[in-house]
């Protein structure tokens, strides 16, 4: 079997002001040269922009001369590889990670007729299955969506979950965790995604901020499992298989900014606290990979880490979106999630192609013999 280290790709995608941020007189603190990404001190602050516009069917687009990215063009330079690498059997994951407010929800799931990358990823899967039926090879494919709220799993598409969420425990076999009981349902058809993403992004848990009206209170890990199964010319079968999970973080707060009490205050200190799980996880894999030894992986110490076990620092190629505001006034915010970005582009994955390479070679060897024996 062969295994390859690929390091966890780290994209940064910055949006346009909100109307606070206007309203704020904000400036923009953010510059793209290639591929860096530069922050300023807001005492020496650069110069105010604007630069999207809405179309007239309600999508947005940048303006000619400005560098903000429309949600295909995301899906093109990240989207595409991961659907690349889900055909070639690989694991996939990729994650948004950034502030609340900062765009993460856009990016993956999209707003309206913004559709983000997720739904983008889904639909362009079909279309390529679509192409790729032969009569030896077919396709099965399985949609979940769950969500980490307050440390506790629930299934959004099960109509009820029991009291205290669902259990994660561990393969004794694999070592990974997975969530007891979570629906994974088989689908056929993009539609049939569309219409599971509907249902269960209603049902994720979702409230207004002072930095985002819709902003999102847990987690959310949509998985999908993808097989192909390859019939040979003696009839036997080989399947590859690939995991790709599309995980929506909550944002990143400060009390003080989104004005949370109650409830909200609650629910804040609980993504606070995964999240800062989330990094002691990237901080020690980063180190790992830089070469420093007998470095304890942190995976137990939260839900959230858990489930990206594989993704970080596993069987995974895994791309990271790292979501920005422009604005002055989320300086602190900003320059915390390029170092989380930072810390987390050194980490290295050793993914392997999910095919047993013993029926691989069988088949292999049973197609040469055929055509030997033609020849001969
Ligand atoms: N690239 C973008 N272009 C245009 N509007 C955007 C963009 N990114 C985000 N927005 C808008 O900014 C607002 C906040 O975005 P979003 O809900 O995605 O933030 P979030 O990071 O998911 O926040 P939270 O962590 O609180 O859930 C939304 O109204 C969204 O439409």
């Amino acid at each position: 079997m062969f295994i390859f280290i690929f390091r966890v790709k780290v994209a940064v995608r910055v949006r346009p002001f909100n109307s606070r941020e206007k309203d704020r007189r904000a400036k923009c603190i953010i510059k793209m040269q290639d591929k860096m990404t530069m922050i300023a001190n807001p005492d020496a602050p650069s110069k105010s922009h604007d630069g999207f516009k809405e179309n007239n069917d309600g999508t947005f687009d940048a303006v000619s001369g400005s560098k903000f990215a429309s949600q295909r063009t995301v899906y093109n330079d990240l989207g595409k590889g991961v659907l690349n690498n889900a055909f070639e059997g690989y694991n996939c994951s990729l994650f948004a990670y950034g502030q609340t407010g900062s765009g993460k929800s856009y990016s993956m799931v999209g707003y309206g007729p913004n559709k983000g990358i997720v739904p983008i990823i889904c639909d362009e899967l079909f279309k390529e299955i679509a192409s790729n039926t032969k009569d030896n090879k077919r396709f099965e494919v399985t949609f979940s969506m769950l969500e980490i709220y307050n440390e506790q799993v629930r299934d959004l598409l099960a109509k009820d979950n029991p009291k205290g969420g669902l259990t994660v425990r561990q393969n004794a076999k694999l070592g990974m965790f997975y969530v007891e009981g979570l629906k994974n349902t088989p689908v056929g058809s993009y539609q049939e995604i569309e219409k599971r993403m509907e249902q269960g992004t209603a049902a994720r848990t979702v409230a207004s901020t002072n930095m985002n009206a819709t902003s999102s209170r847990a987690h959310t890990v949509v998985t999908i499992t993808f097989d192909q199964i390859i019939k040979d010319s003696i009839g036997s079968e080989t399947k590859k298989s690939s995991t790709i999970n599309l995980v929506d973080l909550a944002g990143s707060e400060r009390a003080d900014s989104t004005g949370a009490t109650g409830d909200r205050l609650k629910e804040g200190a609980n993504i606070n606290r995964s999240l800062s799980a989330l990094g002691n996880v990237i901080s020690a894999l980063a180190d790992v990979s830089m070469g420093k030894k007998k470095v304890y992986i942190p995976y137990r110490e939260s839900v959230l880490t858990k489930l990206l076990q594989n993704a970080l620092g596993g069987n995974s190629k895994t791309v990271m979106i790292a979501a920005l505001s422009p604005a002055d006034i989320n300086y602190d915010e900003t320059l915390s999630t390029l170092r989380y970005a930072d810390r987390a582009k050194k980490i290295k994955n050793q993914a392997v192609v999910n095919e047993n390479p013993l029926d691989k070679l069988i088949r292999e060897l049973k197609v040469y013999n055929r055509c030997f024996s033609y020849i001969g």
